[in-house]
């Protein structure tokens, strides 16, 4: 599902540069479920960028659900975006002005994958799948965090694509509704879907498979954390 050799991220810096990633490979088969964790400033949030095909490497190449992503345009870039990666941040990034069920259709009108005549009741399935089905009518700002991240989830899973990256979906949360969240996406994983998550929450480590550790840009400690 991934695959990122010797991938180098760096940004300027006045007269220098900053290296987020540094000369970092790692490839992640489907049906895994991976927490990335490490300090503030080790790379984490660049490395995701890298995978959503939001930020491009410096140098090496990162492969993602069967795309090299350093061959493609800005919009056919957008175009796999749409179909196969599902994005979750920490501060949910709901549009304000629309109800719930809408955020969530928003990424089917773009991506053209599901037909417009499915678009509501599928819209309507996925927040009943996150729990939140009655909450479907109402603006972003009437829920609580979690319902909010759950929608943020539901609009992720809109064109079902078979890999979701998540940048600290917890972040935000109290720690009991940070847990139902990640038991969320635990269930998503069950299902067969690919999770990359970074998360601070130390109660990851419960739920996924693989814990990849960065310092500085680089992978120090990848390991597998259940049986
Ligand atoms: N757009 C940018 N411009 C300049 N430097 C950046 C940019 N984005 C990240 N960096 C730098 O790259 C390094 C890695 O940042 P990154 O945000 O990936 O770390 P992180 O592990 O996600 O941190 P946090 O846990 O605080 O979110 C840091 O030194 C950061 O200052």
């Amino acid at each position: 599902m991934i695959e990122v050799t010797d991938v180098v991220k760096t940004y300027p810096l006045g007269e220098g540069e900053v290296v987020a990633v540094d000369r970092l490979s790692l490839s992640v088969a489907a049906g895994e479920f991976v927490a990335v964790v490490g300090r503030s400033g080790s790379g984490k949030t660049t490395l995701l960028n890298l995978l959503a095909g939001i930020d491009r490497p410096t140098a090496g190449t990162v492969r993602v659900a069967g795309a090299e992503l350093d061959g493609l345009s800005e919009s056919a870039l957008a175009g796999w975006r749409g179909g196969n990666v599902g994005l979750v941040f920490q501060f949910f990034q709901l549009l304000p002005t629309l109800t719930v069920a809408e955020n969530v259709m928003l990424p089917m009108d773009f991506a053209a994958k599901i037909p417009a005549v499915r678009r509501r009741d599928r819209a309507m399935e996925l927040l009943e799948r996150v729990g939140i089905g009655d909450q479907a009518g109402k603006l972003p700002a009437t829920l609580s965090g979690g319902q909010q991240q759950r929608t943020a989830i539901a609009r992720a899973l809109a064109n079902d694509p078979p890999l979701l990256l998540a940048d600290e979906p917890t972040g935000n949360l109290d720690s009991h509704t940070a847990q139902a969240v990640l038991d969320v996406f635990a269930d998503l994983n069950a299902e067969g879907r690919t999770i990359v998550v970074v998360s601070h929450e130390r109660d990851i480590r419960t739920l996924v498979n693989r814990e990849i550790t960065l310092v500085d840009g680089r992978v120090v400690a990848d390991e597998g954390v259940r049986a």
